[in-house]
């Protein structure tokens, strides 16, 4: 058995630290793969009643029987906990993973709060520490099958929203403003940070749009009015809804009890809420809103066909001992032999110089069965299939044990394949 190197200077350690980097790469895939619907919600700027509208969307949603984990991102100011009247810190199971809190049958949530001992300590972290925590919030927490995660970002296009659109590929923002010109201006910088970081956003929400009267039940705007759905229509965005400003929801957060949503709520947040949590729920039903770019749809996760034996042999290319993902261009490849479901036997072989068609003929003449690969070329994989090989592109850059044990347990997650010839 391999020992560890006590100088941490040999290979021994560093194939270790990669292996256990392309495990953790897997894991992330894998929990996100049990999502179905991600969604950021983040405004331009403070105040706007952000984390109201995502505890409420979450909540909501939660009501509605959607299974749904609330992820609080706003590391330095986490304000859900005492929104939800959460208190104490968070368990850890056996396995050392978090054990998110149980708000109702179907809400979970998970806050850099939960893991202060002192409430009110400051967290104080550089944009790499916090991008790491984020990680964790996504694959080290046991949220099982999730309808919505909703995340909570702090105001503003910082470190957070971009590390969770860099994290979870197929996020969605929902963006939170005011109607005041000056909310709307810190909206439309919001709009082209989701642009830029090619972040597809489902859509914007106005919040405190106007208070209505308890006496005559006329709308008073405290801020404006229409300037979010106006900003929606200008930047070419989905309006998603407006929620009026109404004092018991400050009442609500403050005791930590939030308002119920169910179908006889009453007052005008509640009733527009419901119009708003349709909104997301319609546009959330597949196909979500197709702004993606193709760098973006590449980490799109898609079915994994099955063998249709128990005996089989498998090939993947190989650059220092892990997938290659330029299949054409690999120095080795390994020859995985699987008996009765099981991996019995792993050789490496050295294929003959790059040349086109060269590659699959020399494949199938080693009585392989599948080829798992990162990218590949149409005319590769239609050589492929003339010669009855299955190919499976898209697979991440792991060792070739890994990656077919994943397939055999049927939790292998792949991309799209992200050959570029
Ligand atoms: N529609 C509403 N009606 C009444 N009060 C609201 C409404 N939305 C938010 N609030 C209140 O406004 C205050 C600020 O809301 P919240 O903390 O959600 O804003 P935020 O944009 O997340 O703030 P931050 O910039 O600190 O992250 C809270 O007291 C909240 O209860």
């Amino acid at each position: 058995m391999a020992t560890s190197c006590p100088s941490h200077t040999c290979g021994t350690d560093a194939e270790a630290a990669k292996r256990e980097e392309a495990a953790e790469e897997l894991r992330l895939k894998e929990q996100l793969r049990r999502i179905q619907h991600k969604l950021l919600v983040m405004s331009g700027k403070g105040g706007v009643g952000k984390s109201s509208v995502a505890t409420y969307m979450a909540f909501g949603l939660s009501q509605k029987g959607y299974r749904v984990g609330l992820m609080d991102a706003d590391l330095h100011g986490p304000s859900i906990p005492k929104m939800l009247g959460i208190t104490g810190m968070f368990q850890v199971d056996d396995q050392k993973h978090l054990v998110p809190v149980q708000v109702n049958e179907n809400l979970q949530v998970v806050s850099i709060q939960c893991l202060l001992e002192d409430p009110d300590s400051a967290v104080i972290w550089r944009g790499p520490i916090k991008h790491g925590v984020i990680r964790q919030f996504v694959s080290e927490v046991q949220w099982g099958n999730l309808d919505y995660l909703i995340i909570d970002c702090p105001p503003g296009t910082g470190d957070e929203p971009l590390s969770v659109a860099q994290i979870i590929p197929d996020v969605h923002a929902v963006i939170v403003t005011t109607p005041q010109e000056v909310a709307l201006s810190d909206v439309r910088k919001s709009i082209n940070f989701c642009r830029k970081a090619h972040l597809p956003i489902l859509g914007l929400v106005e919040n405190m749009s106007g208070l209505v009267c308890p006496h005559c039940g006329k709308s008073v705007p405290l801020f404006g009015t229409e300037g979010g759905r106006k900003t929606a229509e200008r930047m070419n965005i989905p309006f998603l809804g407006s929620l009026p400003f109404e004092p018991r929801v400050v009442e609500a957060g403050d005791a930590g009890m939030p308002l119920e949503v169910g179908s006889d709520a009453s007052g005008p947040f509640l009733e527009s809420l419901n119009g708003l949590l349709s909104e997301v729920i319609d546009k959330c039903s597949p196909p979500l809103p197709e702004e993606k770019t193709e760098a973006m749809t590449s980490d799109v996760t898609k079915e994994v066909p099955r063998m249709e034996k128990d005996n089989f042999k498998v090939a993947i290319p190989l650059a220092n001992g892990m997938l290659c993902n330029h299949f054409g261009h690999c120095e080795r490849f390994a020859i995985l032999t699987v008996q009765n479901g099981r991996i019995e036997s792993r050789e490496e072989r050295t294929p003959p110089p790059h040349e086109p068609g060269v590659l699959p003929r020399w494949i199938a003449e080693q009585g392989v069965n599948l080829v798992i690969a990162g990218g590949m070329g149409q005319r590769a994989i239609s050589l492929f299939q003339e010669r009855g090989v299955q190919v499976l592109t898209g697979a991440p850059a792991l060792d070739p044990e890994t990656l077919v044990n994943s397939y055999l347990q049927g939790n292998l997650v792949t991309g799209a394949n992200v050959c570029d010839h």
